[in-house]
């Protein structure tokens, strides 16, 4: 009998690892071992071309790895052809990137409601629920804003919003604040923090060493060799 009471991993990497055809062929991602449990807080650093966009992409089932073995939720992910991975990414994955990709002649409630088209979510509940993401990140007052309107802060909130709305079981961020003012982007890493706290799952990959320390777990990658440290940076 399993003697483990921890959560289970949401993310299982094992060897997984990436490499383009060319001359000479390039490995991008090094065979790379990580767990992420459910409610873990974890950050990816490393400087530009280390491998941050590579290992999103594979996390993310965007890309497909070059060798090892990626497990989603207990989900073997080599096993699936594209269309359950594409269906295994909008049911379990949130995305958040850096330029917010917001409809910009819609309102923040219809920008949220819009994400849970293809979730099979009834008519009549996607409006309740978009108001509910949005009231998560302290946006309720804004919800009939235009993204045009919002501050950089506000509009990544919205994105946060959406990507929250369809529960996921990852929410996934790639330079959250990249194109955020010291405000805006304090506001998003609050929000983060409060996310952790109600046991969601972030990942969050950043060049930003600031960024990266608010998560309670870091790793690094740097030519595209993933580690961790093996003491907690205080
Ligand atoms: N499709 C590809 N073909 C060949 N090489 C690639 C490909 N995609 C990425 N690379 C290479 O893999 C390495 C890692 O790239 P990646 O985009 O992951 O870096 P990064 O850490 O995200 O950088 P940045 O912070 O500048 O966005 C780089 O050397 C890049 O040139």
């Amino acid at each position: 009998m399993s003697t483990d009471v921890r959560p289970a991993p949401v993310i299982r990497l094992s060897g997984i690892s990436r490499s383009f055809g060319g001359k000479p062929p390039f490995t991008a991602l090094h065979p790379a071992d990580l767990s992420v449990r459910q409610g873990e807080y974890l950050s990816v650093t490393g400087p530009s071309g280390s491998g941050k966009s590579v290992l999103l992409h594979l996390l993310g089932l965007l890309d497909t790895p070059s060798g090892g073995r990626y497990e989603l939720d207990g989900i073997d992910t080599g096993a699936l052809g594209d269309r359950d991975r594409s269906t295994l990414r909008g049911r379990r994955i949130g995305f958040v990137f850096q330029s917010f990709h917001l409809l910009p002649h819609r309102t923040a409630e219809e920008n949220v409601v819009l994400a849970q088209v293809y979730h099979q979510v009834p008519r009549a509940r996607r409006a309740e629920a978009a108001r509910e993401a949005l009231r998560l990140v302290g946006l309720t007052h804004r919800q009939d804003a235009l993204p045009t309107t919002m501050s950089g802060g506000e509009r990544q909130r919205v994105a946060i919003a959406r990507a929250l709305v369809n529960r996921p079981s990852l929410l996934l961020c790639d330079e959250p604040t990249g194109d955020l003012d010291s405000a805006g982007a304090g506001a998003v890493l609050d929000h983060f923090d409060e996310l952790h706290a109600q046991g969601y799952t972030l990942v969050v990959i950043s060049h930003d060493p600031a960024v990266a320390a608010r998560a309670g777990r870091r790793v690094a990658l740097r030519d595209g060799v993933l580690s961790e440290p093996t003491e907690a940076i205080s």
